[in-house]
């Protein structure tokens, strides 16, 4: 499991680690594994040109270090001052006394000559900002960030991407076409992920991110990010002598005349998510229309462990009473698409006899629910701050959500808060949607909590669009269906 830490959070952890360590080990540590990182990328050291962009903080101290080690490596450095008079002393000097070079921004003809060097150089480490940032990228480290984008360099960044918010991964709108967050091709953490690095816009900013270990004992993670073995461990298992039943029925309430292949889809990823039996309810026609693409499914309500109702019924009088009639039966429910536009429509005490829900919004859908609890937002808003709005939504609703998108969040109403590690954005298809209800409405009549159920929901859905979208090519939501099995083989077998 990956784990992030607020700012807050990293302060206090280091904080408490500096008191019982000589004074700089902590940012040796870092620079020393920055260097290493570095250094792999460069392949060849000795002759290969590196530029530090540095800043007025620690960010840029750690940069300055890590230079000095290439510097006496026999790479030629080149140190860019941004804050020439604030610059990290003991950095500088460390980066002077290995050979390196410094231009000071206030220098005669800076702009011109740092382009120079940055056009020219092999590798660029970003020391601008790390966690002290606030707001985007100012003038010059602007103009450096857009040389920087031009230049053919692999660009790290020093902890996190200057720019993008840590606790957030927002980033803050282009001004004068400048850009206003840096983006690195690897980004060097220290200590714990940051928020920032695991959630977009941040996440694409980041690159591949790496943690170096610098001794950090943080307390509980804000964020998670599930790898392989934790959600083989939270997956269905048949025992040995289960049954159908046992194994759990999932009730599924999804399309309508209008849209009868949201029933199919969701009915076909069901089939794949762990439950031992699957009901459709909704109109006879699409009734006929599952059983002909899935001979298994059973038509008609009766005694099932879970519900996923939503995808493709329409929002008119016949929806919202077969929404009503799933709320009714009190056992745990994932609504999805039409389910949330009717549920926003009556708020949070539609669920009030729900023993554990989960929503399932895209940004859109997120602004009508944020409506339903008197708030008001935008669509851009919610993308821009994932996180906040999830755990607004979770709390507000008393239900995990999953809020889809380029970046999965799940937060669960205790304030616990996921983001899903796998997908592609060749996910954003028409149906896709469909497929992730009833594979985690699946996983959820299969005994797993609502918030397991939508992380593991999220993670083997992305992992299933990587395997449909093999070497690229467009997939549709039926191949993403018909890739989950191969998902499910990825994460056990591995
Ligand atoms: N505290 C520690 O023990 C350690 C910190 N480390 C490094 O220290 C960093 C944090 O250092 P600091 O607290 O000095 O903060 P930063 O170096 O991240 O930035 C703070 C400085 O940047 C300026 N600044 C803020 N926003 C700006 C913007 N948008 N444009 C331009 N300048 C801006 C501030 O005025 C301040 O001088 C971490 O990210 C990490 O790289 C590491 O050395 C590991 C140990
Ligand atoms: N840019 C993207 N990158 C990765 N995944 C995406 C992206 N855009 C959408 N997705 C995923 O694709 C699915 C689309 O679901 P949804 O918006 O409900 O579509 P539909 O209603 O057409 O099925 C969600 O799982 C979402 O997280
Ligand atoms: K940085």
């Amino acid at each position: 499991m990956r784990e992030a830490h607020s700012v807050e959070q990293v302060r206090a952890a280091e904080a408490a680690l500096m008191a019982v360590l000589p004074e700089g080990t902590l940012m040796q540590r870092a620079a020393a594994g920055l260097a290493v990182t570095c250094a792999g990328l460069l392949g060849r050291v000795y002759g290969s040109r590196v530029v530090l962009l540095v800043g007025s903080g620690d960010n840029g101290g750690d940069a300055l270090y890590a230079g000095a080690r290439l510097a006496r490596r026999g790479a030629r450095v080149d140190a860019l001052l941004l804050s020439p008079q604030r610059a990290h002393a003991g950095g500088l000097a460390a980066l002077r006394s290995a050979g390196g070079w410094s231009l000071p921004a206030d220098a005669p003809g800076f702009p011109a000559a740092a382009q120079r060097l940055v056009a020219a150089a092999d590798l660029v480490m970003d020391g601008i900002v790390g966690i002290g940032g606030r707001g985007g990228l100012r003038a010059p480290a602007a103009e450096l960030a857009q040389a920087v984008g031009q230049a053919g360099a692999v660009v790290v960044a020093v902890d996190l991407p200057s720019g993008v918010d840590a606790d957030t991964g927002a980033v803050p709108a282009v001004v004068e076409g400048l850009p206003s967050a840096l983006s690195a091709d690897v980004t060097v953490t220290f200590g714990t992920h940051k928020p920032g690095l695991l959630v977009d816009p941040g996440a694409a900013y980041a690159g591949v991110v790496e943690l170096v270990d610098i001794g950090l004992e943080p307390p509980a993670p804000v964020l998670r990010a599930a790898q392989h073995a934790d959600i083989a461990r939270l997956l269905p298992r048949p025992a040995r002598e289960t049954d159908k039943y046992a194994r759990g029925v999932l009730g599924l309430a999804a399309g309508s005349e209008r849209y009868p292949g949201a029933a199919v889809l969701a009915t076909g990823a069901a089939l794949h998510g762990g439950a031992g039996a699957l009901r459709y309810v909704g109109p006879r026609a699409v009734g006929d229309a599952v059983l002909a693409a899935h001979p298994e499914v059973m038509v008609g309500a009766g005694r099932v462990q879970a519900y996923a109702v939503g995808p493709g019924i329409d929002t008119g009088e016949e929806a919202r009473e077969r929404l009503a009639a799933v709320l009714a039966d009190e056992v745990p429910v994932l609504v999805d698409a039409d389910g949330l536009t009717l549920l926003a429509e009556s708020g949070p005490k539609a669920l009030r006899n729900t023993p554990g829900a989960l929503l399932t919004p895209h940004a859109g859908e997120a602004v009508r629910l944020l409506a339903g609890l008197g708030e008001e937002s935008t669509r851009a808003g919610v993308e821009a701050d994932r996180i906040g709005y999830a755990r607004r939504l979770a709390a507000g609703y008393a239900a995990t959500v999953l809020l889809k998108g380029s970046t999965t969040v799940i937060a669960d109403p205790r304030g616990e808060v996921w983001v899903n590690p796998t997908g592609t954005p060749y996910l954003a298809t028409a149906g896709s949607g469909d497929v992730l209800t009833g594979l985690s409405g699946a996983l959820l009549a299969a005994g797993l909590s609502p918030t397991e159920a939508a992380v593991c929901g999220a993670y083997l859905h992305g992992l299933a669009g990587h395997l449909a979208a093999d070497e690229g090519a467009p997939c549709s939501a039926s191949d993403v269906l018909r890739a989950l099995p191969g998902a499910w083989h990825e994460v056990c077998g591995a």
